[in-house]
């Protein structure tokens, strides 16, 4: 569904990625894990065209996404729910999801995904009129996943959702990771915990110094070997 084809990127004179390849499959949770400063989050920034590659190709079913808008990415259907949360945070939680209905597309249908958003996450539902800076970390991640949905994704760009948070707020973010995935989305998730990742794993890759150090179906990780590789990248500066 999404193919990264020996993508080199950066930000301006830095490079980060280097010739890294990859395939997201299509119903499929891809999940990408590395130290810090691996590349992961620069990689689902190129995804969404947010920096633009200076070697290589980025394919979302079979059309390159080169030179196009990041709107018109998630116009295809593909959206990334950010790092930190990054929610509006003078807004309340319902304006915050509303924002996630602004691309034209999504309009139609903003009430009934709003609907489907409270199903998922009740607590929002009981805070839909509070200011969305004043939310508990866990709540802001919930937000910023809720809103992510009113775009009506084909593909889901996690990055670090269990960040910073308590271990039962982290079990609630999984269960709705694992219900999106039996709803049949197409998931890149980025996590540091590998433990939590590896359960809704379908694919496992691991970045070190913008390129892919591994690649298996989850079902062949071993976890020890995995954190051996993950540590000797760490060691070795990413
Ligand atoms: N806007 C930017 N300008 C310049 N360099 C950047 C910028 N954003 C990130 N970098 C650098 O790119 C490298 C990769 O960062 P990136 O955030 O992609 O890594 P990561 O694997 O997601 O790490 P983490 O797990 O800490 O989030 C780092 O060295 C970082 O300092």
């Amino acid at each position: 569904m999404l193919e990264v084809d020996k993508l080199r990127a950066g930000y301006g004179a830095i490079n980060i990625l280097w010739d890294l390849s990859l395939t997201i499959r299509e119903g499929q949770t891809t999940v990408i894990v590395g130290p810090n400063g691996a590349g992961k989050t620069t990689l689902l920034r190129a995804i969404m065209g947010l920096i633009k590659a200076s070697r290589g190709d980025i394919r979302l079913n079979g059309r390159t996404t080169a030179n196009r808008a990041t709107w018109d990415i998630v116009h295809d259907g593909v959206i990334m729910i950010p790092e930190g949360r990054l929610v509006f945070r003078d807004m309340t939680v319902e304006d915050n999801l509303m924002m996630g209905a602004f691309p034209r597309h999504c309009r139609k249908g903003a009430k009934q995904n709003l609907a489907q958003v409270y199903d998922l996450f009740p607590r929002l539902a009981e805070r839909r009129h509070q200011a969305a800076g004043s939310l508990s970390g866990g709540e802001a991640q919930m937000v910023a996943m809720g809103r992510g949905l009113m775009e009506e994704p084909k593909v889901v760009l996690i990055d670090e959702p269990s960040l910073g948070l308590a271990p039962v707020v982290v079990d609630e973010i999984f269960r709705i990771i694992a219900r999106l995935k039996r709803e049949g989305r197409t998931i890149v998730l980025v996590e540091q915990n590998t433990h939590r990742a590896l359960a809704v794993a379908d694919h496992v890759y691991l970045m070190r110094s913008g390129q892919v150090a591994l690649s298996e179906p989850a079902s062949a990780v071993n976890l020890d070997r995995l954190h051996d590789l993950y540590f000797a990248a760490e060691a070795a500066g990413a």
